[in-house]
């Protein structure tokens, strides 16, 4: 039994570490040839993951032939804008798991990461998401996360997953749990920007709550179920990021709002709301469905409309009840 990781940024870093402290020989793939052998060298991934000691187990490499010969699965771990190139250029697994967070605007349609890589592998795909910051899992805090996908695949990924430290649980809501996950990064970016801005705990409260409503309103309409976002991969996820000292999600609105230019949010790592929140402003153009809080995030990005103004205007909105 072998398991290969692609993308040895944190989350590959950390769910890596997780298996091959089980003692499953697991590869990680690099993109780059230095990275590997920086890795093999330190056994540290000091770049987006430092501290953590990588297991006997772990192997890195850049090689892809050597990363996926005769693995059982392949765990997707890139960012959502290097998926696809990365995925065209490497060799085929039998099945595989995505770890990615992230939405895709394609043929007029919002894609979820495993169906995109269904889509480009043609292979069954199983789906992991929760709250799961990479620098917890990888020194074994307690964390639980969702497998989603058929039955017998997410059990699959339960089993290979599951220690004293990370408790997974199945879903057969993959779209719903994928959802939930990209949707959490937009509305982390928008509470970054309430901290940055000290507008204080109530506002940030509200702010969560009308985002949790907003989620379970566009991913009900998306096909997913509603229970699915009030579970681990919806609102345990907007919580962990949203209050988090380590997201990036959540850092990057804070560190917009107090004039860091939007070139260099991803100084510390990928920023999914940036990209998920376009996507999903692509989508909406064509559906007018009501997504105020995403809306208002994409026009202080994008836009460059004041932060203070996008909250005069949700403040404004028309008079309703809850
Ligand atoms: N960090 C976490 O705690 C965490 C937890 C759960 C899910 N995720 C998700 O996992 C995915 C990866 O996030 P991460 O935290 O590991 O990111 P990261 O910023 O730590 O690392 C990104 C990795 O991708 C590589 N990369 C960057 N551009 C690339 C390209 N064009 N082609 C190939 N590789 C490229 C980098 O070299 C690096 O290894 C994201 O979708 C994220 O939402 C992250
Ligand atoms: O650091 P972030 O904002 O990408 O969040 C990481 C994970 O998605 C938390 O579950």
């Amino acid at each position: 039994m072998k398991v290969a990781i692609l993308g040895a940024g944190a989350w590959g870093t950390a769910l890596a570490v997780l298996l091959a402290s089980k003692g499953i020989p697991t590869a990680l793939w690099a993109r780059r040839k230095e990275q590997a052998e920086a890795l093999r060298a330190s056994r540290e991934n000091k770049d987006y993951l430092p501290g953590v000691a990588l297991p006997a187990y772990l192997y890195p490499t850049a090689d892809p032939e050597e990363a996926l010969e005769g693995v059982e699965l392949a765990v997707v771990a890139l960012p959502s804008k290097a998926l696809e190139e990365t995925l065209r250029a490497l060799p085929l697994a039998p099945w595989y798991l995505s770890a990615t967070k992230g939405l895709f605007f394609k043929e007029g349609r919002l894609h979820t990461p495993s169906e995109v890589v269904e889509a480009l592998t043609g292979r069954s795909v199983a789906a992991l998401s929760g709250p799961n910051h990479a620098e917890e899992v990888a020194r074994f805090l307690p964390t639980a996360s969702v497998a989603a996908g058929p039955l017998e695949l997410a059990k699959r990924v339960q089993e290979l997953f599951s220690g004293p430290t990370f408790r997974v649980y199945t879903s057969q809501d993959r779209r719903g749990v994928e959802l939930g996950g990209a949707l959490k990064n937009i509305l982390a970016l928008a509470a970054g920007m309430v901290d940055g801005l000290r507008l204080g705990d109530n506002a940030k409260a509200a702010l969560l709550t009308r985002g949790l409503r907003e989620m379970v309103r566009f991913g009900t309409a998306q096909g997913g179920e509603e229970a699915t976002f009030y579970g681990l991969s919806g609102l345990g996820d907007l919580l962990a990021t949203a209050y988090s000292l380590h997201s990036r999600n959540r850092g990057a609105g804070e560190r917009l709002v107090r004039g860091e230019a939007l070139e260099r949010l991803e100084d510390r790592g990928v920023v999914e709301g940036l990209y998920a929140v376009k996507a999903l402003m692509a989508w909406r153009e064509r559906t007018g469905l009501e997504l105020p809080i995403a809306e208002a995030v994409y026009q202080v990005v994008y836009e460059g409309l004041d932060p203070l103004k996008a909250l005069s205007a949700l403040m404004a909105r028309e008079p309703k009840a809850e």
